[in-house]
């Protein structure tokens, strides 16, 4: 409850709405934020960015574990972003040339990246052993060729781990599972696959077997999936080192920790989750008669999500008898595709007074011309007019990072805020930006 005993949004804190009873971010109010650069705009705050990190980070340093926090960068990655984890001494994982691109140009310490993907191509793997970087998951037996060519091309070597699929359904969005056997990612443990790809590994002097990764899905509300995939993964290790002879040094157990986007969602606390992680390693490596190895996770999603918002400014409406009326806003699916995709939820606040009592509930469309260009399905909101500004909360996972140019539209700006102060990170993309690859037709 507020001052006016209103129910607060539980996603916006007391201390984010300033004296003028507008929605501040970092300090900062986001109706300046609007004016000064524009909607649709994606803004971060990056003091919950670094909380979330050191949460995470503070669990294992608690249970004295050796870990790796590594941020999931495709979840939002940036110059910027690279640099505020660089200045937390985090970790990184990145999954193609281009996030690694990035990094480098962010002089991000490569030696702390991880490198994903089940289709590496050579020249991202040739970028990745010339940057020395930290580790490689090796997803699959031609990725094991291929890196086996190059690593005798560039005279050089390479931490590796494998990456089996755990066999885990975890209970999330089916597009956004990855750890079932039927998964594109990694290799199968109950076929031998996995085996066959350690006895490779292990055979080549150039790749240092570090150890075992598995992620079983994202979004997940529940500690029991990642227990599980923590057992199996010391179940692992213990076939290879019964059968193999190998000592696993690292289980990686990936990401997919929850957040909360509407009421509905109840997540975990980083510390839960991590807390049951390690205490699930420790104790199956107790039973299994196995030294205890370092932990590493890769949140994504926990990481960039609940920092982000998505300004937007309402334009037109259309009301239609017996149906919830369509708000229209000034972005849509090219700045956040996961409600069209995934019929993902978010939760909107009017700006100027997002502690204003709903009057009606509308469906926040976007401006792409598309029946399925919907930002949200039933969004209740106080009245509204052209020209006001909407902050949609927690969208800062997988929103601009999947961001698409559809129907020649500018993708947004990104704005970096901290104590008071706003910084344009990423600049907003212009009309004529749009056809900077296009090249006239002259044959
Ligand atoms: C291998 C791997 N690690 C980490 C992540 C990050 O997941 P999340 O953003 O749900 O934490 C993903 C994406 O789901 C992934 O595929
Ligand atoms: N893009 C998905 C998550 C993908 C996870 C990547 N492994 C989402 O928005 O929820």
């Amino acid at each position: 409850m507020n001052e006016r005993g209103l129910l607060m949004n539980e996603q916006i804190r007391p201390d984010q709405i300033n004296a003028a009873g507008h929605l501040t971010i970092g300090g900062v109010d986001t109706l300046e934020l609007a004016a000064e650069f524009g909607t649709p705009l994606v803004v971060y705050d990056v003091a919950q960015i670094r909380d979330q990190f050191r949460r995470f980070q503070a669990v294992f340093e608690q249970n004295q574990v050796d870990y790796e926090v590594s941020y999931a960068s495709k979840a939002f990655a940036s110059k910027a972003m690279y640099q505020v984890v660089a200045q937390e001494h985090g970790h990184i994982d990145v999954v193609s040339g281009g996030e690694m691109t990035t990094a480098i140009q962010a002089g991000f310490p490569m030696d702390k990246a991880t490198f994903h993907g089940n289709n590496k191509s050579a020249t991202e793997l040739r970028l990745a052993l010339t940057h020395h970087i930290g580790m490689i998951v090796i997803d699959n037996f031609h990725e094991i060729e291929l890196l086996s060519q190059l690593l005798t091309e560039l005279d050089t070597q390479t931490d590796v781990m494998l990456r089996i699929t755990p066999g885990i359904s975890a209970h999330t969005n089916e597009y956004i599972q990855t750890g079932q056997v039927d998964s594109k990612f990694g290799f199968d443990l109950d076929s031998g696959q996995a085996d066959q790809a350690l006895q490779q590994v292990l055979a080549n002097p150039r790749m240092h077997m570090r150890g075992i990764h598995a992620h079983i899905g994202s979004q997940i509300f529940e500690v029991v999936g990642f227990e599980g995939a923590a057992q199996k993964l010391v179940s692992v290790a213990k076939h290879w080192h019964d059968e193999f002879g190998y000592t696993t040094e690292i289980l990686n157990v990936g990401g997919g920790f929850g957040i909360k986007y509407t009421t509905d969602d109840h997540p975990l606390a980083p510390e839960a989750f991590v807390d049951a992680i390690v205490k699930a390693v420790k104790k199956a490596a107790s039973e299994a008669n196995l030294p205890e190895p370092g932990i590493w996770i890769e949140p994504g999603r926990s990481i960039a999500g609940p920092a982000g918002y998505n300004l937007y400014t309402v334009g037109s409406r259309k009301d239609i008898p017996g149906y919830l009326p369509f708000l229209t806003v000034d972005g849509g699916m090219g700045d956040n595709i996961r409600p069209a995709l995934y019929q993902a939820e978010y939760e909107t606040v009017l700006a100027n007074d997002p502690q204003a009592p709903a009057t009606e509930t509308v469906r926040i469309a976007g401006k792409y011309c598309e029946s399925g260009d919907i930002l949200s399905y039933h969004q209740a909101l106080p009245a509204t007019k052209p020209g006001d500004v909407l902050a949609m909360l927690d969208t800062g996972a997988y929103g601009y990072a999947m961001a698409s140019n559809y129907n020649r539209n500018p993708r947004p700006a990104v704005v970096f805020v901290e104590n008071g102060h706003a910084q344009e990170v990423v600049k907003r993309e212009t009309w004529s930006d749009m056809a900077r690859l296009d090249q006239d037709y002259n044959l």
